[in-house]
């Protein structure tokens, strides 16, 4: 059980994270929120790779930044994975293996081997990572910070760049590791989300604004949510801004959008997704901060 304990991390005169306090249990945990919201911050600070400015981060009651063993249950990927390209998946998971003490050699290349069949990159092992796309990469990446089993996996914007079908398969690789883990991952692709979460972390601004089950984050469009059918002509006086999509249809153009009111007496209310939820969520802060 991974815990922050108003836990928090200022620069200056300005909070990166304002101070907040949650438990994540096993299972898959979505951390959303716009750029700068904090994110990387959190995972950093979970991660035992930055010191908190109050409060602290705990594995099973013990800091995260209490020395090697509880370190070495925390398994965490940067946005951007750093290896020498010259070397192969095998060779690079042997490496990582000796440099967190993993028992003899036999035992290290079991390890090596059973990471790359959990990550798919078995048929592509002995290749240089150099001829590896964008996805193997990040699997690569994934694969590294498994080695030795740590309870707690963390990876930040693990499916950024990535095609549709590298995206899903990544995603599936982390839902598995979440039935034994806790798993922790920060995106901007909110489908990402719906797809393989149950609990999801909001941050803005370095605030926590949500923390819970997927479901209770459609509340926060519950009744604000409306499509119309509009023709073109009413669809260009609409400020673009106002819409969340709108789609062509045989009758016209399907327009939705999150505001208090019917924005045209046509209007119908509509039940919203979790996506939805997240960007009335997101919306109601960015006006917060206008005002
Ligand atoms: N080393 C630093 N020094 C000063 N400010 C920092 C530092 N690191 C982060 N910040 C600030 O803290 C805030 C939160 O940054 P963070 O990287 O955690 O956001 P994020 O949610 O991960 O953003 P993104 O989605 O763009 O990656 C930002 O305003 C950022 O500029």
């Amino acid at each position: 059980m991974l815990t922050a304990n108003n836990l928090g991390k200022k620069y200056k005169h300005t909070w990166a994270l304002e101070p907040i306090s949650l438990t994540l249990d096993r299972g898959m945990h979505g951390l959303l929120g716009p750029n700068g919201a904090g994110k990387s911050t959190l995972m950093r600070l979970f991660a035992g790779l930055l010191v908190p400015t109050t409060g602290d981060a705990m594995l099973h009651g013990s800091s995260v930044r209490s020395g090697n063993q509880v370190r070495q249950q925390i398994g965490y990927v940067p946005q951007t994975f750093q290896m020498f390209p010259q070397l192969t998946a095998r060779q690079w998971l042997l490496h990582v293996a000796r440099l967190k003490n993993i028992g003899t050699k036999r035992e290290r290349e079991a390890e090596a081997e059973r990471l790359l069949r959990a990550v798919q990159l078995e048929s592509k092992a002995d290749l240089p990572a150099r001829s590896y796309s964008t996805g193997m990469v990040k699997r690569l990446g994934i694969a590294q910070a498994l080695v030795g089993s740590p309870q707690i996996i963390i990876v930040d914007e693990p499916t950024a760049g990535l095609d549709p079908e590298e995206r899903i398969r990544l995603r599936n690789v982390l839902v598995e590791l979440a039935q034994s883990s806790v798993v922790l991952f920060s995106t901007h692709v909110l489908s990402d989300v719906d797809m393989s979460c149950r609990d999801v972390i909001v941050l803005g601004a370095g605030k926590l604004h949500y923390n819970g089950k997927l479901e209770g984050l459609a509340e926060y469009a519950s009744g604000k949510l409306w499509e119309w059918e509009a023709s073109e002509h009413e669809w260009r006086a609409i400020a673009q801004e106002q819409l969340l999509t709108a789609r062509r249809t045989a009758d016209g153009i399907r327009c939705r959008t999150i505001a208090d009111l019917p924005p045209t007496p046509y209007a119908a209310a509509v039940v919203p997704t979790m996506e939805d939820g997240y960007l009335a969520l997101i919306s109601s802060l960015t006006i917060g901060t206008k005002r």
